[in-house]
């Protein structure tokens, strides 16, 4: 399963938000989307996921345009974790979950005992099985999170694209969430996710692409795509880069003598 994206331009209405973005995603892939607030990573996605209209060039999955599979077939192949704060309606997390399967129920038909059985085998994967008759409404903002990825897992696409799935998630929750990504890789699956947490890209993923002012600054491995040179042009903040002794994943840590606080007593 591949996606490309040929000279792609995104937008709303008449609202140009980015242009000219190509990008190409293998099996066995994981891109992590990095960009300032308002670059239009989500416009992005949601233009993948074809919840959004193509403004110019194309998305191609599997070697066929976006417009030509039809949307069932499209759930079949890219499943999508949206951000967590959407509200939805009062389901139970289960029955959230369960939502990852409508692609394979036939309409009016009730989900079979498969649909069920790899509803639970998610819930336990990704560790909310103790949530599963909770209401979905009334569970914090990182276990609403944990349940779309359970639905996106459940939906067993090939594509995963995942919108900052990491954002309300504590330490524990966000490393097995970039190691379940990996996982995911290694089964063959690609994985699109956008964070905000340099670190996170290091860890988890194969490229890195950055998103500035509509268009892709760069595209590349993490470690030559994220340089303090393009920490700075895209955030605007002094940082270094290393790895920490003893084990450490590669980090990315702003510079304290140039931290805008500095100098205060
Ligand atoms: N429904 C909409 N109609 C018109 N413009 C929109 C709409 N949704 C978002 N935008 C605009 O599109 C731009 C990109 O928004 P988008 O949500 O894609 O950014 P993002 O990179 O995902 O940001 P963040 O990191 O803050 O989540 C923003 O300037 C935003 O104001």
């Amino acid at each position: 399963m591949k996606l490309e994206l040929s000279a792609l331009g995104i937008g709303y209405g008449r609202k140009t938000i980015g242009d000219n973005i190509s990008l190409s995603l293998a099996g066995g892939e994981v891109l992590a989307l990095l960009g300032p607030n308002g670059a239009g990573k989500t416009t992005l996605f949601k233009t993948i996921l074809g919840l959004l209209p193509i403004r110019a060039g194309e998305v191609i999955l599997d070697g066929k345009p976006l417009a030509e599979w039809s949307r069932r077939e499209r759930a079949l192949r890219i499943a999508y974790v949206p951000q967590a704060h959407e509200t939805s309606f009062p389901f139970t997390v289960r029955d959230v979950v369960l939502m990852g399967r409508t692609a394979y129920i036939r309409p009016f038909a009730t989900p079979g005992r498969r649909d069920r059985e790899i509803t639970e085998t998610v819930m336990e994967s990704v560790g909310i099985v103790k949530l599963a008759d909770a209401v979905y409404t009334e569970i914090s903002g990182g276990e609403r999170q944990l349940t779309l990825i359970a639905r996106a897992l459940a939906q067993q696409a090939r594509i995963v694209v995942m919108d900052e799935p990491a954002s309300s998630l504590d330490y524990g929750n966000q490393m097995r969430l970039l190691a379940q990504i990996r996982q995911l890789a290694r089964a063959g699956l690609s994985v699109v996710l956008s964070t905000h947490n340099p670190d996170h890209a290091f860890l988890a993923a194969d490229r890195v692409a950055l998103l500035k002012d509509g268009g892709l600054h760069a595209v590349g491995a993490p470690d030559t795509v994220l340089t303090p040179e393009a920490m700075k042009t895209i955030y605007g903040i002094d940082v270094v880069i290393g790895t920490v002794a003893g084990g450490g994943a590669p980090v990315c840590s702003p510079r304290l003598d140039r931290m805008p606080y500095r100098g205060e007593t």
